[in-house]
């Protein structure tokens, strides 16, 4: 009986530990919004790291929504690596079956490329190089674990100051499994079309391949060459058109293999186009650059390279190195069981709960124990957030914030169509596509063009409205209860939030490069930044010598709090040392991109605390 007693007081007692959830986050301000939901920074006063809070409203309004959001915190928990943006923790809602928010905590990034990329005129050969490594570095992870992200754009590759990227908005991904049908019909595949790989340009029918992201990640770094889309068609006609402009009409054996008719009559009927020079079209580009580049933009998906052979091209010489580039074990099937049945939202919202408990160990084991309450009301953290959310939304910014529409698609069908071998590059999928189309920089991407014999199962989806306000500065941060939660970034912050537009704000030649002897904020010469820039990037590629070029330089690379390996730590610790290297030329930029990125005003200090 008193051992009873004992027992229950423990897991009541660990049981309100989780509840700890609700005082550990003080939030800052709102940074970003989407269709799904409002994002704030806070501060993790446990580690004192700063965080993103993303409340994704209303989860269960729309059951594809809902799949999408399970499928998006799944991935992201199984996925681990320094180039992909982490999941630190989710908020336990107050009622297992009927809780319609959630709060999730990721890492915080400054910035996503596509502000980097309109505010930088003077990235450097390092940054190109250094960016596509990431990206390639982050998709061998992800496509060995047998994912496809699908909607690869500058804007869903979150960026920080240093130059250190991450792959967010997992979505639209898919896990592919090896004993699937290999042809699927892409009914609600949406993904952007700037970024969209020619296969899919007006075919609904199309192999699930890797060699889709590998063209979102060509046209991502022909982006970042030239600072402009490369291939911004205004319809899907026009998408083929600005590609074969570039790449020439493609043979007729490549055209053979178009599945679909129309697209397969437009392309043969096209006049002949000749390809343009890569070295003309981009002419103060690094010609090893230019040749992996080609190969990304293969018109084939055939006669792309994997993420892998990518990584081993030579113009990766130097910085490439296989110990740095783990592959993943492939997803199992288990995880994703649910993508292959119908299933109801009742069925989704237990599924979405059993992930939030992954990061409440102890009301995990009480779940799998059967141990936990099911009826009772959660004394909720989430209920604190929700005012303190609604308060930002309303008094954050100019004015109420409007929630983006959703584009709702509908449930999806089992919709594959007939299988065939499976080359060992191509994984196929199983199951239907259940997407909500992803929204698109300028243009609404959900067209059924007239290429396509499909109506649309769906009726046209409301357009989204675009976040990003160029230029737009916000007030400044204020630190967390007068600092005493130090912010490694400070220096930084301090300077990109100044409050003057971005041109004012820093000079070109400020960077935030701490050198023994110098202010964290000094102004750097060319030659000195090329000089650290030299020192740094050869700490990063010798093994010898990382522990001692990390201990010089702060601040440190945040890791996980979650289950990541040492190796996974060691890997985040030796880029580290690399991004830190090309801080110093990017930095300014990056912080001016940070700075429009941020939308609304300001929290005033110790808001926090007023509910
Ligand atoms: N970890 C993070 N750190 C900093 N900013 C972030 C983070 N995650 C998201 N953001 C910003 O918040 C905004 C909205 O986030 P996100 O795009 O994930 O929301 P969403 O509702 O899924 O959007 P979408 O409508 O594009 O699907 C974006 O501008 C993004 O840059």
């Amino acid at each position: 009986m008193q051992q009873d007693q004992r027992k229950k007081s423990s897991t009541e007692a660990d049981f309100f530990t989780e509840y700890g959830d609700a005082s550990r986050y003080k939030i800052q301000e709102v940074i970003g919004k989407g269709s799904y939901g409002v994002v704030c920074s806070a501060i993790d006063v446990h580690t004192g790291e700063k965080v993103a809070i993303k409340k994704i409203h209303d989860i269960f309004e729309h059951i594809s929504d809902a799949a999408r959001i399970l499928r998006e915190i799944k991935l992201l928990r199984l996925l681990r690596h320094p180039d992909i943006v982490e999941i630190k923790h989710i908020m336990l809602p107050p009622s297992r079956r009927d809780f319609k928010d959630i709060y999730v905590v990721f890492e915080l990034m400054e910035s996503d490329l596509h502000q980097v990329i309109k505010a930088n005129d003077d990235l450097t050969k390092e940054h190109y190089q250094f960016f596509l490594y990431q990206l390639l570095r982050a998709l061998k992870y992800i496509h060995t674990a047998n994912v496809y992200h699908r909607d690869l754009k500058p804007k869903n590759i979150l960026a920080n100051s240093n130059c250190k990227l991450k792959i967010c908005d997992f979505g639209l991904a898919r896990v592919a499994f090896n004993d699937t049908p290999t042809t699927i019909f892409w009914t609600d595949y949406v993904a952007t079309r700037w970024y969209r790989a020619p296969e899919l340009c007006g075919s609904f029918f199309s192999k699930y391949t890797p060699a889709i992201d590998i063209w979102s990640i060509g046209c991502i770094f022909a982006e970042v060459l030239t600072g402009k889309p490369l291939f911004p068609g205004k319809n899907v006609v026009h998408q083929l058109d600005l590609m074969t402009d570039l790449l020439g009409t493609p043979s007729m054996d490549t055209i053979s293999r178009v599945r679909n008719d129309k697209a397969r009559r437009y392309l043969s009927s096209m006049r002949k186009k000749e390809p343009i020079l890569f070295s003309q079209k981009f002419p103060s580009a690094d010609p090893l650059a230019l040749d992996l580049l080609q190969k990304l933009l293969a018109f084939d998906p055939k006669d792309r390279p994997t993420a892998e052979e990518a990584l081993a091209h030579p113009y990766f010489k130097g910085l490439a190195k296989v110990e740095r580039e783990p592959s993943c074990q492939p997803i199992t099937k288990m995880e994703f069981e649910f993508e292959r049945r119908r299933v109801t939202k009742e069925d989704i919202r237990e599924l979405i709960f059993r992930e939030i408990l992954e990061y409440h160990p102890q009301l995990l084991k009480d779940y799998i124990n059967g141990t936990e309450r099911t009826t009772f009301l959660y004394p909720s953290a989430v209920d604190q957030f929700r005012k303190q959310f609604a308060h930002l939304e309303e008094n954050g910014g100019n004015g109420p914030v409007i929630p983006m529409d959703r584009k709702h698609t509908s449930l999806p069908r089992s919709t594959i169509v007939h299988s065939t071998p499976i080359p060992a590059k191509e994984q196929p999928r199983i199951g239907p596509s259940r997407d909500k189309p992803s929204d698109e920089p300028y243009s609404n991407p959900r067209e059924f063009d007239r290429f396509s014999g499909n109506a649309p199962r769906t009726s046209q989806a409301p357009q989204r409205v675009p976040t990003a306000r160029p230029g737009r500065v916000v007030g400044p941060v204020l630190p967390y209860e007068n600092g005493a939660t130090k912010d490694s970034y400070d220096a930084r912050r301090l300077a990109m939030n100044s409050g003057y537009p971005p041109q004012q704000q820093i000079p070109q030649a400020y960077g935030y490069y701490q050198i023994p002897g110098k202010s964290a904020c000094s102004e750097l010469s060319q030659a000195e930044r090329y000089t650290l820039h030299q020192q740094a990037y050869t700490c990063a590629n010798s093994a010898t010598v990382t522990d001692v070029a990390l201990d010089m330089r702060a601040p440190p690379f945040h890791l996980s709090g979650g289950p990541k390996s040492d190796s996974s730590e060691r890997l985040a610790a030796e880029t580290n040392l690399y991004t830190r290297s090309l801080n110093g030329l990017a930095a300014t930029a990056a912080g001016v991109a940070a700075s429009a990125h941020r939308k609304v005003g300001v929290v005033p200090y110790g808001m926090s605390r007023m509910y």
